[in-house]
C-alpha cells in the first residue's frame, strides 16, 4: 500500500481533456472526458455507480444506507473472507455473513489515469482506483473474529469500454489462513420477465432454494420467474451474459475466478428487506456475482491472490 493517500484532481494537459478524479461524501468519484464515470464509497470500497453511454448499470436500493451503517443494498458489494453465513467449525466461523469487507471503512490510495492512442475513436482513456483495507483497519469486534494479518487492494479501473474490478488478497502474517471472496454485484437491468442469463450452459450449481442440492445447468439460456439463488460452480466458459430481449445488455468476464451466484430475491425476499425499495424493485435488478466461493483459497505468508471482474456493457 504505498500509493498514496489524497485524492487528488488529474488535471487537463495540453494533449486534451483527461480522466478526473475527486473526492466527496465519502466517496471517489471518477469521469472520462467521454461522460462515462463510477463512484465508489469508502465504506465498503462499494462501486455504488457506473455510468457508461448515459446509462447507469448498477442497481442501489432506494433505501440503501450511505452513510456507513449497514453494508450497501446495491452496487458491488466486497464480500470477503466467507461467503453466506460461515460454516462455524471454520477459522471465519465468529463472522457475519458475507464477512467484514463490505462494512469496513477502506482507505483511498490514489489514482493512475492513462492515455493513448487518441484518434477518430476516442483513445483508450482509463483511470484505476486504488483502494486499501488491512487488519488494522478493522473494528476491534471484526479483527478478534479473524485476527488474521492480511491486505486487500481493490482496483476499480474505469475504461470507455467497460469497468473492470479486481480484489488482491495478501497473507501479511506468519500463519496461513483460508478465505472465499466474492463481488456481489447488483445489475440494473430493464426487465426482469424479458431477461436471459448466458454462458452457464452444462455448469454444476448448488440452489440455495431447493435446500442447497446440486444440479446442472441444462438449459443454455436461464430466465428468472421466482426467488433464485444459485451458486454456479467451476466454469469453465470465461463470461456470463445478460440479455434483454434477446439482446447483449451486460458481459461479466471472470478473471482469476470460477464460481458465479445468481441471485433475485423476488416479490416476498424483497418484501422483507428493510432496505429493499422500491418493492418491487427486484423487478429491475439482477445480482450476477463473481467469486471463489467453491470451497476454501488457502495463502500461505507473504503469498498473494487475485480475482475480478470485467465488465461490458452493451448500448
Ligand atoms: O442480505 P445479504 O446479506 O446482503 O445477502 C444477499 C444475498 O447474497 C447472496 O446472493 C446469497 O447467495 C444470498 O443467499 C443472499 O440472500
Amino acid at each position: 500500500m504505498d500509493r498514496p493517500n489524497k485524492p487528488s484532481a488529474i488535471s487537463a494537459s495540453a494533449s486534451g481533456p483527461q480522466p478526473s478524479v475527486h473526492s466527496e461524501r465519502g466517496r471517489i468519484i471518477a469521469s472520462l472526458p467521454t461522460g462515462d464515470s463510477v463512484e465508489v464509497l469508502l465504506y465498503g470500497a462499494t462501486v455504488i455507480s457506473w455510468k457508461s453511454n448515459g446509462r447507469e448499470n448498477f442497481w442501489v436500493s432506494d433505501a440503501a444506507k450511505l452513510d456507513g451503517s449497514k453494508p450497501v443494498r446495491g452496487g458491488v458489494p466486497v464480500v470477503f473472507p466467507c461467503f453466506g453465513p460461515p460454516p462455524q467449525d471454520h477459522a471465519t466461523g465468529k463472522l457475519p455473513q458475507h464477512g467484514f469487507a463490505r462494512n469496513s471503512t477502506w482507505e483511498y490510495m490514489g489514482e493512475n489515469s492513462s492515455e493513448s492512442g487518441k484518434g477518430a475513436s476516442g483513445g483508450d482513456d482509463s483511470v484505476t482506483l486504488d483502494f486499501g483495507l488491512s487488519s488494522a483497519q478493522l473494528s476491534a469486534e471484526a479483527k478478534q473474529a479473524w485476527p488474521y494479518e492480511f491486505g486487500l487492494v481493490y482496483s476499480v479501473t474505469l475504461r470507455k469500454d467497460g469497468l473492470q474490478t479486481m480484489l488482491n488478497v495478501r497473507n501479511e502474517g506468519k500463519e496461513s489462513f483460508e478465505f472465499q471472496m466474492l463481488l456481489h454485484t447488483y445489475f440494473k437491468i430493464p426487465d426482469i420477465s424479458k431477461a436471459t442469463i448466458n454462458g452457464l450452459g452444462s455448469v454444476t450449481y448448488i440452489d440455495k432454494m431447493l435446500n442447497a442440492t446440486e444440479h446442472q445447468q441444462t438449459n443454455p439460456s436461464l430466465s428468472i420467474n421466482g426467488e433464485t439463488d444459485r451458486v454456479y460452480m467451476s466454469i469453465k466458459q470465461d463470461t456470463t451474459s445478460i440479455l434483454s430481449e434477446g439482446r447483449s445488455y451486460l458481459d461479466v468476464q471472470r478473471d482469476n475466478l470460477e464460481d458465479s451466484v445468481v441471485w433475485n430475491p423476488w416479490i416476498e425476499k424483497a418484501k422483507g428487506m428493510g432496505d429493499f425499495e422500491p418493492k418491487d424493485g427486484y423487478k429491475k435488478m439482477l445480482c450476477v456475482e463473481v467469486g471463489a466461493v467453491n470451497g476454501w483459497q488457502k495463502l500461505e505468508p507473504g503469498e498473494t491472490f487475485e480475482g475480478g471482474q470485467i465488465l461490458k456493457a452493451h448500448l
